[in-house]
């Protein structure tokens, strides 16, 4: 199915949205597909019945990069709802006003802000039907009851996709920049769901868009259950170096809000998750020749950041040395992983942590982050999380001379004593010591993550810059 767009509007709407990741570079909008529209409830189970005039689409719009040789394209999804008349409540969201080919005229805004759109999308996960005007696939998972009264709230904060709750039951997330095949998030959170993993949020369902003419499936969004009780780890984090620095003069272990106990349980909780991920996910070995194409593969990482973060230079003789430990391993088993693990991606709820967010690290190919990969990749994304807290509360404190010698010393020792808690929890529950080996990768994989930090606050958030860039002037 096509469609006459009106380019111009979805362009502007694209270049603003929070989501999108090409801002900055020079990119156009080479073409826009139809691929399916939300059927309307039957009636059965579904009590309000959306506006007549509704229609609700998914386009996929073709963004297409400008380099030097070749042309680099993504693959944007848009939910868009289509009006007859204007819609004042969601004003907001309006991207434009055209003649569309299949609906005429119409008043055309982001679906996602719309609860009227919203409620096809749940009406359709509730009782999925067979596709319509589309290729669109509905999938449940059984065990849960769908609220289908529940209003739809879209979250405010999100980054790389846009999540909608409904009510406090379901949460769904809409992935943004989609490619063919399976998408991690989907394929996780479904098998530790199926394994009862308790540091999952439930699975409840999924959307696939089936491409009949190549056969390809694109995973389009996911629906789950929505965490009611959730803290972010990183505000708990936060909130308890804040703790810290209002004592002047105690230890992280005497002051309220220590956060010792919960590294420790999260610990746990991480060694949990490997445990069933390792069951249900192949786990393969890496042999010396492996292990040599990836210290290979993070010093011409490093290389690269080299061009984005001149100051890593100095830094750079040590780091290649500590990849290069990796040479000396024989043999390293590597499983799924969640693969870009932070205290953002950890929520704390009144039954204990979940790790959310498995779609791993943003910069990788879809398909490359479902490749298994080392358990102390997770680890080290954490512990540089222990480290990132306590600097960015030192960052915006007041007073500097040794007011200021204070509070960092302090905050190296939250950032220790939560790494401690962490990493002894771990180990244990997994019944291992930190051997040699492991140490050893898990030092590399620090020392790479750290470098992709430097990176990633250069190209995002340039005052922050100098929190990896510290982490790395102090075990010189
Ligand atoms: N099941 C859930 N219940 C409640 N909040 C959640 C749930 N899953 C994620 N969140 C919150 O929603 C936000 C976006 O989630 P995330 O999976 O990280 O999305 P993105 O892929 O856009 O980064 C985060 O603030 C996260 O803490
Ligand atoms: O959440 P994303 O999957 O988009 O991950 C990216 O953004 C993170 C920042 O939000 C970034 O994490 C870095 O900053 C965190 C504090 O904001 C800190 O806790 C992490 O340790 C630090 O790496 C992440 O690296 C990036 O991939």
């Amino acid at each position: 199915m096509s469609t006459e767009h009106h380019t111009s509007e979805i362009t502007g709407w694209i270049s603003q949205a929070r989501w999108f990741a090409g801002k900055g570079r020079d990119w156009e909008l080479t073409s826009l597909r139809r691929v399916g529209e939300l059927p309307r409830p039957t009636g059965e189970g579904q009590t309000a019945q959306p506006p007549p005039e509704l229609h609700v689409v998914i386009d996929l719009a073709e963004v297409t990069y400008a380099t030097d040789g070749e042309d680099e394209t993504d693959l944007y999804q848009l939910p868009l709802a289509f009006y007859a008349e204007p819609q004042e409540r969601i004003s907001h969201a309006l991207i434009g006003e055209w003649d569309d080919e299949d609906f005429g005229h119409a008043f055309v805004y982001d679906a996602l802000h719309d609860r009227e759109s919203m409620a096809l999308w749940l009406a359709a996960f509730a009782a999925p039907p067979s596709p319509v005007r589309g290729q669109l696939e509905f999938h449940r998972l059984p065990g849960h009851d769908l609220d289908v009264e529940a209003h739809s709230t879209l979250f405010s904060g999100e980054q790389s996709n846009s999540s909608v709750a409904f009510g406090e039951d379901s949460l769904m997330k809409v992935f943004r920049k989609v490619t063919p095949g399976v998408n991690p998030d989907v394929a996780i959170h479904r098998v530790l769901t199926e394994a009862g993993s308790t540091h999952v949020a439930s699975l409840y369902g999924w959307l696939d868009l089936v491409d009949e003419d190549t056969g390809t499936t694109f995973q389009l969004a996911m629906l789950q259950q929505f965490l009611r009780t959730a803290s972010d780890g990183w505000d708990l984090a936060l909130a308890s170096v804040r703790n810290l620095f209002a004592e002047a003069d105690l230890h992280a272990e005497e002051v309220g809000g220590d956060f010792a106990a919960e590294a420790a349980r999260l610990g746990v909780a991480l060694a949990e998750v490997h445990a069933d991920l390792a069951a249900h996910f192949p786990v393969e070995q890496r042999d010396a020749a492996d292990l040599g194409h990836l210290a290979g593969a993070m010093e011409g990482r490093l290389d690269a950041a080299l061009d984005v973060v001149p100051a890593l230079a100095e830094h750079r003789t040590r780091l290649r040395a500590t990849y290069d430990q990796l040479r000396g391993l024989d043999q390293v088993e590597v499983q799924q992983v969640h693969g870009d693990l932070h205290l953002g991606q950890t929520l704390r709820t009144v039954r204990g942590w979940k790790i959310v967010d498995f779609e791993g690290e943003p910069a990788k190919p879809l398909a490359d982050r479902l490749q298994p990969d080392s358990v102390w990749r997770d680890v080290a994304g954490m512990i540089r999380s222990f480290d990132y807290a306590p600097r960015v509360v030192a960052m915006t404190a007041s007073g500097d001379g040794p007011e200021a010698d204070q509070r960092n010393y302090r905050a190296s020792e939250w950032a220790a004593r939560n790494r401690a808690a962490f990493l002894e929890a771990y180990t244990t529950q997994r019944g291992e010591e930190l051997g040699s080996s492991a140490r050893t990768l898990l030092d590399a994989y620090l020392a790479d993550k750290v470098v992709y930090e430097a990176v990633y606050e250069a190209r995002n958030r340039p005052g922050w810059l100098s929190i990896p860039l510290a982490a790395l002037g102090e075990t010189t």
